[in-house]
């Protein structure tokens, strides 16, 4: 099973694995060789009194040749491992680009980032080491016992038993080592994610919990790790070191020296048989450690590998057959269940909605209501558990991804920005741009004449996830994105969330702008900006409990009037 894992995933470099391989076994066949070669040139020495030239000769010319094909070998596999890493790598990224958000955020970003550094990295050893060393663990012991059953089969075949024994013996000491990788996989992928938790939640950890707390899921993740590898210590580090010493030429030899003087005493055995036995018998057991290693080898991969194909398993946003194509840009929302886990209770509940093209729906609900998620399903980032949501009478599932996401633009609460310039934030995913466009966006946003006083302008670099900005500066770049992007649907999470009261009143200005003529969904809080929305959903514990526009609302829904209140009270105590 873990074999035809390692083959499977080795597949894209099995001709250049095939090859080191191949080189590797001649290469062990030549080895093989030279101490035949050896032992004769030795006795032949000892018998005549001629120089053996030839012989010397031919063992010379034969230990270039075993270097190069070792060499050859391992270049080779070493070629293939960097190869096999870069092929893993991109698959697995491209890979994640197709999965659902959810799903993402579930694996979690340290978990990802191992699989895709280290476990990858961890199929490098194995790649690169194992040709060279399954050749030495299988094909030397086939040529040895070989060449020791046309010697001697008497004594070979004790040799077989001893070394079969030790190699039994080997397996049930190393049989604990299997479940150690897991721990210490899941243990390595704590460190990870805590640590990255640590660093991008620092602003955060200074400000609330300056003392030992902040650090404490990353030691308690180092304490596990640390546990886990005492553990795993004590338990296979006793059994590897036992299995070393029994895997010496030591035990090999004294095997050999009583099985000898045992044989004698039935049938002679030539003290030259006896010489071959030692040299080539203590020889094979020291290339039996590569086979220990080979054992390591294939378990930690073992473990890797499940961890890449666990992601790869993972089902993709699938879009269904036939593909549809909407004409219009309405949006319904069809008794759509959705439960972000199985056990807990549900975070939208028979939502059913209409939103008709060109027209502005306002969310509003208390925090956790299921505002977000409604933004969250309408972009396949998730799918609904049941209900259908329709994007211009289509399905969204038959929508294909790409064209889906073509029609829609999004303002997030946590505006997202890449490590590049300006120009190339506001002009993200689009193709021929001019700079003149992307500058008309920018001045739509009224962010152009802050962009202007930066010494680089447009090109100014913003630093990863857009740290050298403000809340509200990344908040405009995004806004000027939408502008660009000009896509008939506007998503709009939080819009006014980052801005003063002078602010908010251009914000609001902006967004009628950028919302003339688009189908328009706003999760708000503030409901200033919402009185004017055509249509209002009140979102109750993922339960739509009031829907219509204002003045509507404020006539037929008490829950409605209450949340008004509350929020004029709000508002009038803020002014006071
Ligand atoms: N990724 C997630 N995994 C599990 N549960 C989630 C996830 N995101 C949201 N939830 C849960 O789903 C429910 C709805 O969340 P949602 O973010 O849609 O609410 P919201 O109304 O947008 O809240 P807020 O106004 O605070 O942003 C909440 O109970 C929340 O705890």
């Amino acid at each position: 099973m873990a074999i035809s894992q390692h083959s499977d995933i080795c597949s894209p470099v099995a001709k250049q694995l095939r090859l080191a391989t191949g080189l590797a076994i001649l290469s062990q066949g030549l080895k093989l060789i030279i101490w035949v070669l050896m032992v004769k040139i030795v006795l032949l020495a000892e018998q005549t009194k001629e120089f053996p030239l030839i012989q010397i000769i031919l063992l010379l010319v034969i230990s270039i040749s075993y270097y190069t094909c070792k060499i050859k070998a391992h270049d080779q596999s070493h070629y293939a491992a960097f190869e096999l890493e870069k092929i893993l790598r991109q698959r697995l990224v491209s890979k994640i680009s197709q999965l659902p958000l959810g799903k993402i955020r579930q694996i979690g970003s340290g978990a990802m980032a191992k699989v895709i550094c280290d476990d990858v990295h961890e199929l490098h050893s194995f790649v690169a080491d194992a040709p060279p060393l399954r050749a030495e663990a299988y094909s030397t012991p086939l040529f040895v016992f070989l060449a020791l059953f046309l010697i001697d089969w008497q004594l070979a075949f004790a040799t077989l038993i001893f070394t079969v024994s030790i190699f039994v013996l080997m397996k049930w000491l190393l049989r604990h080592s299997k479940l150690s990788r897991n721990e210490y996989a899941k243990a390595v992928a704590n460190i990870n994610s805590s640590l990255i938790e640590y660093v991008q939640g620092m602003s955060t950890i200074r400000t609330f919990d300056a003392g030992e707390g902040s650090y404490s899921r990353f030691n308690t993740a180092l304490n596990e790790f640390n546990k886990v590898m005492l553990a795993w210590l004590k338990r296979v580090g006793l059994a590897t070191r036992l299995a070393r010493s029994l895997f010496s030429p030591l035990p090999m030899m004294l095997f050999l020296v009583v099985a000898g003087v045992i044989l004698q005493k039935y049938h002679s055995i030539a003290s030259e048989t006896l010489f071959f036995f030692l040299v080539l018998a203590a020889g094979l057991i020291e290339t039996m450690l590569p086979y220990m290693s080979l054992f390591h080898l294939l378990e930690k991969s073992r473990a890797a590998i499940e961890r890449i194909y666990q992601i790869e398993a993972e089902h993709n946003i699938v879009t269904q057959q036939p593909y549809q194509f909407p004409t219009d840009y309405s949006i319904s929302f069809q008794q759509v269940d959705f439960g972000y886990d199985k056990q807990q209770k549900l975070a939208l509940n028979e939502v059913s909605f209409t939103v008709p093209t060109n027209t502005f729906t306002a969310i509003v609900g208390e925090s956790g209501s299921g505002k977000s998620t409604i933004i969250n399903l309408l972009l396949r980032f998730w799918d609904t558990t049941s209900g259908q949501i329709l994007l211009g009478n289509c399905n969204i599932r038959h929508i294909p991804t790409e064209n889906l996401m073509s029609l829609c633009s999004v303002v997030f609460q946590d505006n997202f920005l890449f490590s590049c310039t300006i120009a190339e934030n506001i002009s993200y995913g689009l193709n021929d741009v001019s700079q003149e466009q992307i500058e008309n966006a920018a001045k739509k946003a009224q962010i152009h004449d802050f962009i202007m006083s930066l010494p680089e302008k447009y090109n100014t670099k913003v630093g990863e996830r857009g740290q050298l900005l403000s809340g509200g500066q990344k908040q405009r770049l995004t806004i000027a994105r939408a502008f660009l992007q000009d896509r008939p649907i506007l998503l709009l999470d939080e819009p006014t969330s980052f801005s003063d009261a002078k602010n908010e009143a251009s914000l609001v200005e902006i967004f009628q702008t950028l919302m003339k003529n688009k189908t328009v969904i706003m999760i708000a809080h503030r409901l200033s900006s919402i009185v004017k929305a055509d249509q209002i959903i009140y979102l109750s514990q993922g339960k739509i409990i009031a829907k219509g526009n204002h003045n509507d609302l404020l006539k037929e829904s008490p829950a409605y009037q209450q949340l008004w209140m509350d929020y004029q009270q709000a508002h009038q105590w803020k002014m006071r």
